[in-house]
């Protein structure tokens, strides 16, 4: 449904995105996650035909985002980072508006927007003037927009960004609840969001696009499931250069405490993420008796989805080995 092939922007000088390659398939949520400065906004205003690129080709529902782009626009919903709502209307005579601009027939346009604010949930506010609303029920009607004139593929640009825990899990469960008969890409910074939300996720980080699965078998891929949890007496950052030194280990990192226990005085806690297929387990216990730590613990936990995009965004080497074993 969405094809996106060696897409590169580069403003002035700056490269903002290079050579981003992904599918999203019909009826998926496909996440794009990376952080700040990514090229996630930049690879979503191509895609919703509001940026040409400077090299490769994009193309949703088959049109060109280029070429075809008021096709594209009626088959995509897209939501920016700040929706584009008008404070002074209601809601109802807001979506109405939109209805028309994006050219549904003065037939068709109440049951259009009625479905809107259906599935929106925003029957008791459809009277209400948008500026008094609050900021999660704004981002559903930014999501209403984009979803009024029914288009098979939404883009949501951090569509849970600013709201509170209780907005975040509401524009969660909407977003959930438009996958099967829409196809979606959002972009978000925040890693939860990916594993509660989507069914596939595409790592971008410096505009470049360093892996794409699912949740679970990116963890799989990238860290083999496992890794470490230490506890040791002695300095952290010592530590670290140890372990990072023995073969099979591909990211060491500190931790507050290990096992749920209580954090204690002159103790350090660390995560070990081994390479895939690796059982450093042993080594890391000799080299840090060795090196004259005292090792209180040494335990087997499976990675998270932080894990890896830690390892992922942190760490140069990293990225050739993943881009190898990249299945998209
Ligand atoms: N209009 C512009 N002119 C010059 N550089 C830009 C412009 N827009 C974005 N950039 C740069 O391109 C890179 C990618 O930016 P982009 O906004 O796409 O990232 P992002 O992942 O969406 O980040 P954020 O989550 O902070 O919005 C950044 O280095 C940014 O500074």
């Amino acid at each position: 449904m969405i094809e996106v092939e060696h897409l590169s922007k580069i403003y002035g000088s700056t490269p903002a995105i290079t050579d981003v390659t992904f599918n999203v398939e019909p009826g998926e949520i496909l996440g794009l996650l990376g952080p700040n400065g990514a090229g996630k906004t930049t690879t979503m205003r191509i895609l919703a035909g509001y940026l040409p690129a400077t090299n490769g080709n994009a193309r949703i529902a088959g049109y060109d985002v280029h070429e075809n782009s008021l096709a594209v626009r009626q088959k995509i919903g897209y939501l920016p980072e700040t929706p584009p709502l008008y404070p002074e209307m209601t809601v109802e005579g807001f979506l109405h508006f939109v209805a028309q601009i994006k050219g549904i027939p003065a037939g068709d346009r109440h049951q259009k927007v009625t479905a809107a604010i259906e599935r929106c949930n925003l029957q008791d506010k459809q009277r209400v003037i948008i500026r008094k609303l609050s900021k999660g029920y704004r981002q559903r009607v930014g999501i209403a927009q984009a979803i009024v004139h029914d288009p098979p593929a939404i883009i949501l640009d951090e569509p849970t960004v600013g709201l509170d825990p209780r907005q975040i899990i509401e524009v969660r469960n909407l977003i959930k609840s438009l996958a099967g008969t829409h196809t979606i890409i959002l972009s978000t910074h925040i890693l939860p969001e990916v594993s509660m939300t989507c069914s596939r996720v595409a790592i971008i980080n410096r505009g470049k696009v360093v892996a794409t699965n699912t949740p679970d078998n990116l963890m799989t891929q990238l860290t083999g499931g496992s890794g470490y949890e230490v506890e040791i007496e002695g300095e952290a950052a010592l530590a670290k250069q140890v372990l990072q030194n023995i073969a099979g280990v591909s990211l060491v990192e500190s931790i507050p405490t290990a096992g749920g226990h209580q954090a204690q005085a002159n103790r350090a806690y660390l995560r070990v993420i081994s390479q895939p297929g690796k059982e450093p387990g042993k080594d890391i216990a000799t080299t840090l008796v060795r090196a004259g730590f005292g090792l209180h613990e040494l335990r087997r936990v499976n990675a998270t989805l932080e894990d890896v995009f830690l390892q992922l965004t942190t760490e140069e080497k990293n990225l050739e080995a993943v881009t190898q074993g990249e299945t998209a």
